[in-house]
Formats: C-alpha cells, sequence, structure tokens
C-alpha cells in the first residue's frame, strides 16, 4: 500500500477536560498518514481514483470544529474512524498534538494507528 500523508493541519477546536477548557478554542495539529492504492489514479492521471487530500483535510476540519471532546484520545479515535468510514482508507495513523496544554513544552499529544496496512 502507498502512504498519502497530510502534516500539522492546523484546526481550532473546543477540547479539554477543566472547565475553562469548555468555553475557548484550542489550536490542535494533525499529522496523518493514510494507507491508499495510488496506481489507478496515477496510471490515469484522476483525482476522482485518488484520495483527495484535499477533501480529506476539509472533512477534519469541519468535524474537529463542529465536535466537542474533553480528552485528545476521543479526538483522535473519532478522526480515525471518519476518515477509514469516508474515504475507504483501510489503515490510518493519527498524530495529534495540542501545543498549548503544557507552557514548559513545545507540543504534546497522542499517536494512533487504526485499520490494516
Ligand atoms: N491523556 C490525556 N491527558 C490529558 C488530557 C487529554 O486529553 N489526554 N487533557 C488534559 C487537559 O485538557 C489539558 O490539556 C489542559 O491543559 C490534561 N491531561
Amino acid at each position: 500500500m502507498d502512504i498519502i500523508f497530510i502534516k500539522q493541519l492546523e484546526v481550532i477546536s473546543s477540547i479539554g477536560v477543566y472547565d475553562w477548557e469548555k468555553s475557548v478554542q484550542q489550536k490542535l495539529y494533525f499529522d496523518l498518514e493514510m494507507a491508499f492504492d495510488n496506481k489507478p489514479a496515477a496510471s490515469s492521471d484522476d483525482i476522482k481514483l485518488a484520495l483527495n487530500y484535499f477533501s480529506v483535510s476539509e472533512a477534519v476540519t469541519k468535524f474537529a470544529q463542529t465536535h466537542q471532546f474533553e480528552l485528545i484520545e476521543t479526538m483522535a479515535e473519532s478522526v480515525a474512524a471518519l476518515i477509514m468510514a469516508e474515504f475507504a482508507v483501510p489503515w490510518v495513523k493519527v498524530r495529534l498534538h495540542k501545543p498549548g496544554a503544557l507552557p514548559k513544552a513545545q507540543s504534546l499529544g497522542v499517536q494512533i494507528e487504526r485499520g490494516v496496512r
């Protein structure tokens, strides 16, 4: 399988465990890796046969902007499920950064892999 990746997709979302976080918007960054067979798209030069990274980024952005979770684990899991269901992706790696969460750390986050590569 080939890989389509999207790095550092910035999304503003309402996410967090603490009360003060429920009424603010915080920055998240998604790194996404998606298994996909690129050969049909490459041999035909046809976007309809490709995993359209623009459509994926739009779907992830819209989802994260319109859903509120406490844990970044829940957001990562939900985004992985969304990508696999909507884009026929058999395997996905989601690395989710919440850069503002720890003032003394540059960033932190979770990384999950779902599906079969
Ligand atoms: N494993 C996790 N730990 C923590 C999370 C989380 O989502 N997963 N979230 C918080 C708070 O929301 C924090 O980000 C506020 O700065 C704490 N620990």
